[in-house]
């Protein structure tokens, strides 16, 4: 007999285990032996407990053969939010860290991004990049590409091909005299910004979608600073820059745009603060402008590898926190020189603990809360916290199936840990080995199919 209750949708699997996730309230909410379904369209359709099986199984219509067990030494978390990343800049991460932001981008950021002219050289790069974010649990990553439209495009359709949820920016600059051809005219920058979203969203995606993306405000006149403001007003688009990374970059953008009261004040006057902006670093922010984050729902990207690597500045997350500004972790490659947000993870823990060193009275980051920052507050600084970023009923399943005991693997367990210990293993020691299957939507991406 039909179940009148049944609800609509069908399941399509269930697994069953330990699940460890942040909420608004918890930054580590611990299910022990859940029982999780997920429909047809990738969402999740119920979180129970394993003793609640007969009811659940009746309710939505599985049957327990069906149920995937998990192994013991291992859990299901949330699919980690890289909210700032440069796709383009990967072929040279873990080199060329030797000099501060503004040199570091005129000696070799430019000269490599200014080669995505060619369509081979994209697809080579492109690929590895979405291959190896996603083999080390990356579903979501906030991508910057470089100012050509083409290879720009074929990012986006890279990582639908594997499966990632991305936001990809086509790169806006009609400022920069140090590296010739790498630069646009202001009415280039906004007529290929407006095809670029014309084409990305005609694809119809379903997780992909662009992101409007002048670089920083010492790259762009203010001109096309309004421009592309308006472009993504008129389409409701997210929006993605840098700010206040480097104490030099922060001067420059005072002697640029003396008549705005901050940097922040910049951005904000050509409508480029909106609660579908994320601003990467912020270290040298005031309260004033964290403030006016707070005020327009803008976000921050918190970027310590690349804070470090660069010797650009150390960002007072707590501060950050304090003023209630969303805000996730990036990895920046290649100013930061890690595709990981594992080592995200643990480069922001390191920076907490300098801040404590410099200052005993600063209340150190808890690994709880950098989880919490790397999962649900990433989807949250990104506005996609609706679809992603931890288990609810009704999100996508986006997961990282873990086993911290993998055969092979960078963890040696010695005792019987619980959850907790294994969570924090697993963040500190862990690596692409551990993490054993990826899910983005519902679909197993990780281990790859070709
Ligand atoms: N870290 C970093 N900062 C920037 N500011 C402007 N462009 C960049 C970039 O490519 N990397
Ligand atoms: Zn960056």
């Amino acid at each position: 007999m039909a179940n009148s209750n049944r609800p609509t949708t069908d399941i399509r699997h269930v697994y069953r285990g330990t699940f460890v996730h942040s909420t608004q309230q918890a930054p580590l909410q611990i299910l022990e032996d859940a029982l999780l379904g997920v429909d047809t369209e990738g969402k999740i359709a119920f979180i129970g407990k394993g003793a609640e099986l007969d009811r659940l199984s009746k309710t939505f219509g599985f049957s327990p053969p069906d149920i995937t067990q998990l192994e013991q030494h291992e859990f299901f978390m949330p699919g980690m939010v890289d909210t700032h990343i440069h796709a383009s800049q990967y072929s040279y991460a873990g080199t060329a860290l030797d000099m501060p932001l503004l040199q570091w981008l005129n000696t070799y950021t430019f000269p490599v991004e200014s080669r995505f002219k060619d369509l081979g050289f994209a697809h080579r790069v492109y690929t590895q990049v979405v291959k190896r974010t996603l083999r080390n649990g990356t579903t979501t990553a906030c991508y910057f590409a470089t100012i050509h439209t083409d290879a720009s495009l074929l990012l986006g359709q890279i990582a639908n091909d594997f499966g990632q949820r991305a936001l990809v920016g086509k790169v806006c600059m009609d400022r920069n005299n140090s590296v010739k051809h790498y630069k646009e005219t202001n009415q280039e920058s906004q007529e290929e910004t407006c095809r670029f979203i014309a084409e990305l969203l005609g694809k119809k995606y379903p997780l992909v979608k662009p992101v409007v993306t002048p670089r920083f405000a010492p790259s762009c006149t203010g001109v096309l600073l309004g421009q592309l403001g308006e472009i993504a007003k008129n389409n409701n688009l997210h929006i993605q820059s840098h700010i206040s990374e480097n104490a030099e970059e922060v001067k420059l953008v005072n002697e640029l745009f003396p008549e705005s009261e901050s940097y922040t004040d910049v951005y904000h006057k050509y409508n480029l603060l909106t609660d579908k902006t994320v601003m990467a670093h912020g270290c040298y922010l005031s309260d004033e402008e964290l403030a006016l984050f707070r005020e327009t729902g803008a976000s921050l990207s918190h970027c310590p590898n690349s804070n470090i690597s660069l010797c650009s500045g150390v960002l007072d997350v707590r501060n950050v926190l304090k003023h209630k500004v969303k805000l996730g972790l990036g990895t920046d490659v290649a100013g930061g020189y890690s595709a990981s947000m594992l080592d995200a993870v643990r480069r922001a823990l390191d920076s907490s603990k300098v801040l404590t060193i410099q200052d005993p009275e600063h209340e150190t980051l808890s690994f709880e809360e950098v989880f919490r920052l790397a999962t649900l507050g990433g989807s949250q600084a990104l506005s996609l916290d609706d679809q992603t970023g931890n288990f609810e009923v009704g999100k996508d399943f986006d997961a990282l199936r873990v086993n911290v005991a993998a055969p092979g693997g960078p963890i040696d367990l010695i005792q019987c840990d619980g959850p907790k210990i294994l969570l924090e293993k697993f963040l500190n020691l862990g690596d692409d080995r551990n993490i054993v299957e990826v899910f983005v939507a519902g679909r197993k991406v990780v281990p790859f199919t070709e």
